[in-house]
Formats: structure tokens, C-alpha cells, sequence
């Protein structure tokens, strides 16, 4: 469904993020992107949604083609695509609420976006909360939640959005590990039931087991591995991080997103 054709992307500087990638997103997958801190997986997941656009190559979307192509086709691909992030990306001094209404702005002119959000909207947001078990906490002020319950507004922002992809880029590195299974439980399942596709960047090699239908390991910029989460063995694990399997999943995924860069760079190979 999702193209990536001879995707490359080089930052100023020289860095190549991105080494030339070929590689199609199947519709309803839960593909998770797996690899070491400066492997290359935000950037390849911004290229998903045009936030950061390729040196070479191109994504192309069903029913738009190349997303690049004008803003026109950008926009039309970004309205049916959500996103969630690491750090929720949410008005903390707004409700869970009008939070998950903005999912909806994509969906409208600018015009419409001035006035108070429509019944069904209203609806609709409310119906979003009550998928991630939030519906009791619509009216409270989002920076009053706990980290959990705030990626599921993320989540049901995402999901009323309407979309048919959701990119979330380390939705669950700042939760505990409870929490963090309970909020990629929740994803995964409103993804099977409404068919949307979903592309996850975890570093948690156990919850990639568990949650993906596919694996894509990332180093170097490059696919290292391609292939169902019964395949991830020590082998293909140390091809992914460069590290000794038994210490990938314990110091590495614990430690917070600063500390990993440096455990990783202490262990380049
Ligand atoms: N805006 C930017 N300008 C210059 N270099 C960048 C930029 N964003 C990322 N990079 C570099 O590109 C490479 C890939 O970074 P990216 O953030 O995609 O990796 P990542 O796998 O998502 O890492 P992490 O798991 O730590 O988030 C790294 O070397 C990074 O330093």
C-alpha cells in the first residue's frame, strides 16, 4: 500500500540518514521498526508523512501516488494519516477532548476549523476517548494526566483522525513497561478492528515480539532485516544492534533516549 522507492535521505552535513530504500508497507499491517539510536527510523518515518522530504527516491500512497508531488497530494495523504509521538505532542493547558478534536482538523475547510467543533465531532472525539478507556476524563486538562493516559489521547487523536495509517515514533520509550504493553495493546487493537496500517518504532526488542506482524531492522541507515518477529534470533539481533543479544533488551531498552545514544556509540562495531 505504502511505496517506498530508492528512499534516501542525507541531512546537511553530509549524514546519510538513509541509505537508498525499497520497501512497501502491506495495507493492515503492524510493521515495527527496530534498530539502534541514529539508525535512521525517525527519519524514515517522517518521510512516511513528508515531514522530512528525501534527497532521492519517493513515497507513494494508494489513491495519491507520489506524496511529494504538490501540496495538494500532501495534504490528502497527511489527512488520512495520524501520528503519534514519543512525547504526545498535546496542549497540556487543553481537555483530553479538544485535544482529540484537532485529530479532526484535517478533515475540515478553514473555514469550518474557526467554529466550534460540530456535533458529530463532538461525538465522534468522545467515541475516540472511550476506545482507549478515557471517556471519564474528556473534560480534564491534559497536562493533568498521567504520561500514560496522555499517549492514549495521543492515540485516540490519531484514531479521529480516520485514518488508514498511523506513524508513531517511540509512542511508549517515556512509559513504564506495564504501561507501555497496555497503550501498544490498545493501538494494535484499534488498528485490526478499523484496518489500519500502522508503522512503530520501538526499541523494546520483547514488545516488538509480541505486537508486530513484521519486523524492519534499521542500521546504518539500512534495512538489515525484513521479516516476522519469529525470526528475530541472537543472529539477526546483533546484525540489527551491533551488540551482543543478551544485551540488547535489557540496559539498552531501559535507559532513557539520551543514555541509549551513548551506550550505543560505547558499542559500535
Ligand atoms: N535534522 C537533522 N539534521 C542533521 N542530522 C540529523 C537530523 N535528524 C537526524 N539526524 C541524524 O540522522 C541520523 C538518523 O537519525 P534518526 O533520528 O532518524 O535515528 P533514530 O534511529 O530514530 O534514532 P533514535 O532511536 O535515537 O531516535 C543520526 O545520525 C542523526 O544524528
Amino acid at each position: 500500500m505504502l511505496a517506498l522507492e530508492s528512499l534516501e535521505v542525507a541531512y546537511p552535513g553530509g549524514i546519510k540518514a538513509l541509505r537508498p530504500t525499497t520497501l512497501t508497507f502491506r495495507e493492515g499491517e503492524f510493521a515495527v521498526l527496530l534498530g539502534p539510536s541514529g539508525a535512521g527510523k525517525s527519519t524514515l518515518l517522517r518521510c512516511l508523512n513528508g515531514l522530512v522530504r528525501p534527497t532521492n527516491g519517493r513515497v507513494s500512497a494508494p489513491g495519491v501516488g507520489d506524496i511529494a508531488a504538490s501540496r495538494a497530494t500532501l495534504r490528502r495523504h497527511r489527512a488520512v494519516t495520524g501520528m503519534v509521538f514519543q512525547h504526545h505532542h498535546l496542549i497540556g493547558r487543553l481537555t483530553a477532548l479538544a485535544n482529540v478534536l484537532m485529530g479532526r482538523l484535517g478533515h475540515q475547510s478553514t473555514l469550518r476549523s474557526l467554529w466550534p467543533p460540530s456535533r458529530s465531532d463532538q461525538r465522534f472525539g468522545l467515541e475516540a476517548l472511550e476506545r482507549v478507556d478515557l471517556l471519564d476524563r474528556a473534560l480534564t486538562r491534559v497536562d493533568l494526566l498521567s504520561g500514560g493516559q496522555q499517549q492514549r489521547v495521543g492515540i485516540a487523536r490519531a484514531v479521529a483522525q480516520r485514518p488508514r495509517l498511523i506513524l508513531a515514533d517511540e509512542p511508549v520509550a517515556s512509559l513504564d513497561p506495564a504501561t507501555a504493553t497496555r497503550v501498544l495493546d490498545l493501538l494494535r487493537s484499534i488498528c485490526r478492528t478499523d484496518g489500519i496500517s500502522a508503522v512503530v518504532s520501538l526499541h523494546q526488542v520483547d514488545l516488538a515480539r509480541h505486537f508486530a506482524d513484521r519486523v524492519v531492522g534499521v542500521r546504518g541507515g539500512e534495512v538489515v532485516f525484513d521479516g516476522p518477529p519469529a525470526r528475530l534470533c541472537d543472529g539477526v539481533l546483533s546484525r540489527i544492534y551491533g551488540a551482543r543479544p543478551a544485551e540488547v533488551s535489557v540496559d539498552i531498552v531501559e535507559a532513557p533516549r539520551a543514555r541509549r545514544a551513548a551506550i550505543y556509540a560505547s558499542r559500535t562495531v
